[in-house]
Order: structure tokens, then sequence, then C-alpha cells
């Protein structure tokens, strides 16, 4: 009786004992599993809001900014492209959004030290950079004492990665070291359109090359306006940001301004550059596509006459305008270094057209896509023979508006950018 109950005692003890480790396995198998399927529930949400861009000459496809959940830019930089980045740091590797991270020594090196300078800007130098891979790029440095530098450094990486057409000076590249922010930039040996207008020891650009160049810049405009997700607003179209390449192919440059609209929507101060600032704009504080139309309208008259606007460009063709109706009769604005080669009816085609781009109601401005199209036809059209191409060869003494009033062109291309302006602007009636 003894010996029957110790032994049911042994055997319940032996049962609870498997019991208890099978009820340990069986916690240790089911936290395995919930952890399992957390870590692959974690990595498909990073996959999600990581920008994803598809290279290509015209490529509009980017994700909109919703695919960046509520992250700011910021963060979204921070967890998303340096996340991978800081894993295999310093390797030149593609980021996730398809941009270089170069070290500062290899940028050190391809600049010869800093002493390649090939131009200044309001953000700091530029320098080319001769790759080893055998590639030239532009490195612009950004101010260190630049108060903006930090933000605009995150954004601009985290906006340009994601946009890529062949008429925008594509980032191709950024350095964050040694205290220092870089951005790297497709080269375009030929410089800016303003240094070609002004520059008297460059040979002038003749007229073909002025219309393809006013519609390179459509083409980058309209795909900023419309084939980006979200849309992009330039905000400082001007002469000194517009590159050229080898073949003089225009480039649109400088997405500065719309760094701090990307940051902080509510920026008030009135920014851009005088004699192409939409006069709207000025008065309403609000920034809208025509208002880079307006600027645009500007950048063609300046085409036109070779003439700074911020030396009484628009002053010139408002009195043209009131010979021409807008329409005809513009042949007395054209630069004169022109000495008469250009087809008089493609030129009243392109001032009609940019004096629609000025026109004070922006409603009344046409889209960037109308304008690619006016300017695709007028190239089209001389290609087919149907549009008469006569050079035209005005007299000096045509001219009937009084240059000496109005100031001559500039040799110096430099234009004065607005960076606030406090006092209060009269409103302009629609
Ligand atoms: N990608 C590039 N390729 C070749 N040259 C360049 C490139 N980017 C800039 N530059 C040169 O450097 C100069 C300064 O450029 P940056 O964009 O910094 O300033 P900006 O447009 O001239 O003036 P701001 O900053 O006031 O708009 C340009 O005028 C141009 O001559």
């Amino acid at each position: 009786m003894q010996g029957e109950s110790s032994g049911l005692i042994i055997g319940l003890s032996i049962g609870v004992v498997i019991g208890v480790a099978l009820a340990i396995i069986a916690f240790f198998c089911y936290k395995y599993h919930r952890n399992r399927s957390q870590v692959g529930n974690n990595s498909s949400r990073r996959t999600a809001t990581i920008p994803i861009r598809t290279n290509g000459a015209d490529s509009c496809n980017i994700l909109s900014d919703s695919s960046f959940g509520t992250e700011s830019p910021r963060s979204t930089i921070q967890s998303g492209v340096q996340f991978w980045l800081r894993g295999i740091k310093k390797a030149n590797v593609i980021s996730a959004s398809g941009i270089l991270e170069y070290s500062y020594k290899d940028l050190q090196k391809a600049t010869f030290n800093f002493t390649t300078l090939i131009g200044q800007g309001a953000y700091g130098p530029v320098y080319r950079a001769q790759m080893p891979a055998g590639e030239t790029v532009a490195v612009k440095v950004l101010a260190n004492d630049s108060k903006q530098g930090e933000k605009e450094f995150q954004t601009e990486v985290m906006l340009l990665g994601r946009l890529h057409h062949r008429n925008l000076v594509n980032l191709v590249g950024y350095c964050a070291e040694k205290n220092q922010h870089m951005l790297i930039y497709v080269y375009m040996s030929r410089g800016s359109l303003a240094s070609h207008l002004y520059d008297e020891k460059l040979k002038p650009l003749n007229w073909e090359v002025r219309v393809q160049i006013a519609l390179d810049v459509a083409r980058g405009l309209e795909y900023l306006h419309d084939g980006a997700v979200p849309p992009v607003i330039h905000r400082d179209i001007k002469s000194s940001n517009i590159l050229l390449d080898q073949s003089m192919r225009a480039r649109v440059a400088d997405f500065g301004l719309s760094r701090e609209e990307m940051v902080n929507k509510q920026a008030s101060n009135i920014r851009g550059t005088f004699g192409y600032l939409d006069p709207e704009y000025i008065s309403t504080r609000s920034f809208t596509k025509k208002s880079d139309v307006y600027s645009y309208g500007v950048l063609l008259f300046e085409l036109i006459a070779g003439r700074n606007p911020l030396q009484g460009l628009m002053e010139y063709v408002e009195l043209a305008a009131m010979d021409t109706e807008g329409k005809v009769g513009w042949e007395e604005i054209v630069d004169p270094r022109l000495d008469g080669n250009f087809g008089v009816q493609e030129l009243n085609e392109v001032a009609a057209l940019a004096h629609k781009c000025v026109n004070r109601i922006p409603r009344r401005r046409p889209c960037m896509r109308d304008i690619v199209q006016v300017f695709s036809k007028i190239i089209k059209s001389r290609h087919t023979g149907k549009q008469q191409y006569e050079p035209s060869n005005p007299r000096t003494d045509e001219v009937t508006i009084n240059m000496d009033q109005l100031g001559r062109r500039s040799t110096n291309p430099e234009h004065k950018r607005v960076e606030s302006i406090d006092s209060t602007t009269e409103s302009i009636e629609a």
C-alpha cells in the first residue's frame, strides 16, 4: 500500500515536471514566432517609407509626400536613406534615392584641395571636381556660417534625389562630414546663360540657340510643375540659374528657394531676384506656378533683347508693347548682337508668348505645358519648312525707343537677390 502511494507520487511529480517543461517550451516557441512576425512587419514598413526613384532622362516616377507618412523630411532622411548609408559608410554606395555619398577626403582630392573654384553663390562656393572614374562634377560647399545650411542640406538632398530630368541640373551626390555639407551636381561645362548674354568676351548666342535654350528651360519647368509629385515651384528663375552643357543645351539649376518652401510652408519673407519677381507675388505674398511663369517670361525677353532685367528690361519691353500691341513689331527690342540674324515671324511669336507670360493677371498667363508646345511647334515648323525663315537686318536708326533713358545692356550679370521685403505693397487688381 505504502509502495503503491509512493509510486503514485513519483509518477505525478514526473508528470508535473514534464508538463512544466512543455509549457516553458511552448511559451518560448510562441515568443519566438511573435518576434519573427514583428521583424517582418517592421522591415516591410521601412521599405515603404524609402523614396524610390526611377532613373531615366525624363523620368517622372517619384513617390508623393504621402509615402513619407507623418515623418518630417528631416527624420525621413535619417531613418531612411541615412539608415542604409550609416551601415556601409564612405563606400560611395548608391543610396536609396539614387544619390551617392562621397567622403570629404575624396572630394578634397578631386578638387585639388578645394582650389578649382568655378563660382560663388548665395550659399557658398562651387568647385569643379575630377572624380577618379573620370567624370567631372560640380561641388557646392554650403557655407559654414549659413544659418539655413543644415535644414536646406537635409531638404535639398531629399528633394533633389527624387527629381530627375534632362533639363534640370541633377543632384548626383552629397557629402556630410567634418561639419561640412556639400552637394554634388552634374557639371555644366559652358557655365551660365547670364555669362553668355553679358560677357563681351564670349561669342554672342545665335537666335536658334536662344530658342532652343528657351524650350529646354520650359521643359525643365514643366517637369517641376506637372511631372514632379508633389509639384515643385522653382521660385528663382533667372539667367544665372540656367546652366549650359558642352552642346549648349540648357538645364535649370538651383532649387534654393524651393528648399525653404519644403521646410516651412509658412515662410512669409519675399524671396527671389529683383527684376524677375511676379508683381502679384509681391502684393499677395503667395507664390504659385504662375509666378515661375512670370519669371520665365522675363527670361524670354532677356534672351530676345540681351538686356539685364535689373537695368530696365521690362520698362523697355512695356514701351515696345505699346507699339506692337503685344503681337507684332517686336524687332525693335532685339539684341543688336544678333546682327539681324533672326526670323521675324519667329521672333514675334516668341515675344508675343513672353508678353503673355508677364501678364499682370496670373490666370491669363499660359502654363508651362502650353509654352513647351508653342516652342516645339516653332522648332518643328522650322524643320518642316512651313515657316519662312527670313533673317532681318533692322537698321539701328529704326529703333524708336530711347535706349539711354532705360539704361544699357549690363556687362555685369550679377542679379540682386531679394531676401526679405518687410514693407507692405499695394495690391494689384485682378
Ligand atoms: N553644376 C554646375 N556646373 C558648372 N558650373 C556651376 C554649376 N553649378 C554652379 N556653377 C557655377 O557656380 C556659380 C554659382 O552657382 P550658385 O548656384 O551657387 O549661385 P548663383 O545661382 O550664381 O547665385 P545665387 O545663389 O544667388 O542664386 C554659377 O553662376 C555657375 O557659374
